[in-house]
């Protein structure tokens, strides 16, 4: 998928960049292109597992997991820090294999999946995470959802631990004045993000546009 947020040529010239990947994140974006699922990529992945690392993450939240292939980038770094990841996906059939794929990867014992519906399975869970990966905006049924999520993230970090949103840019859709009620819900996701007082934020023009936040 093209996002049309950064110039096309050099979202190119950083994939080719990339290492070449593994046999089995190989199979998930092949099976995401068949498919047409919407899938972090390599580039995100990598940065990814590099917040994981950098701040030695340890327990770690993804919101919106499908085939689990931002998952293996969270989780080949949690590996390293000791950490666990917790998943939230609504529809069964992704659960289903995302926990096998991960089964095949030697990780099960790392990852625990809610299957559900973030809204219900987010008020269950436990607090203080280090990172919470928010994948999921581009889904919202209604205009309210984006911001609704975003508060149920803040409390669930712990202080100093960091939020990372994606789709913050919407396809370049938030530049439009009279945008429709799932991007005009990404636009208020971004102007309370960038003014929430328990947060110090950043968003990037990194492929769909990435918020990066961190909890005061
Ligand atoms: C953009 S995809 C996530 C891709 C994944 N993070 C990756 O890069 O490998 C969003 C996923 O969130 C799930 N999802 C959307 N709305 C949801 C909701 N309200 N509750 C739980 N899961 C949801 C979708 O079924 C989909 O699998």
């Amino acid at each position: 998928m093209r996002y049309d947020i950064t110039n096309i040529a050099i979202e190119d010239y950083l994939l080719d960049l990339m290492p070449p990947r593994d046999e089995l994140l190989g199979k998930l974006e092949e099976r995401a292109r068949v498919q047409g699922l919407s899938l972090v990529g390599p580039v995100q992945g990598q940065f990814l597992y590099l917040q994981v690392l950098a701040m030695q993450a340890r327990k770690a939240l993804e919101i919106g997991i499908t085939t689990g292939y931002a998952a293996m980038y969270l989780l080949r770094a949690l590996e390293q820090t000791d950490g666990h990841l917790t998943a939230i996906e609504r529809h069964a059939d992704r659960v289903e294999f995302a926990s096998q794929l991960i089964g095949q990867a030697g990780l099960s014992e790392k990852v625990t999946i809610h299957h559900g519906e973030w809204a219900e399975v987010m008020p269950t869970l436990d607090h203080d995470y280090d990172l919470i990966f928010l994948d999921v905006l581009r889904s919202a049924s209604n205009e309210g959802q984006a911001l609704e999520s975003l508060e149920l993230c803040v409390p669930l970090l712990r202080s100093g631990g960091l939020l990372i949103a994606d789709n913050v840019l919407c396809s370049a859709q938030v530049l439009e004045e009279d945008a429709p009620p799932l991007v005009r819900g990404i636009q208020q996701f971004n102007r309370t993000l960038m003014n929430h007082p328990q947060l110090e934020s950043v968003i990037l023009p990194l492929r769909d546009g990435v918020a990066l936040s961190r909890k005061k």
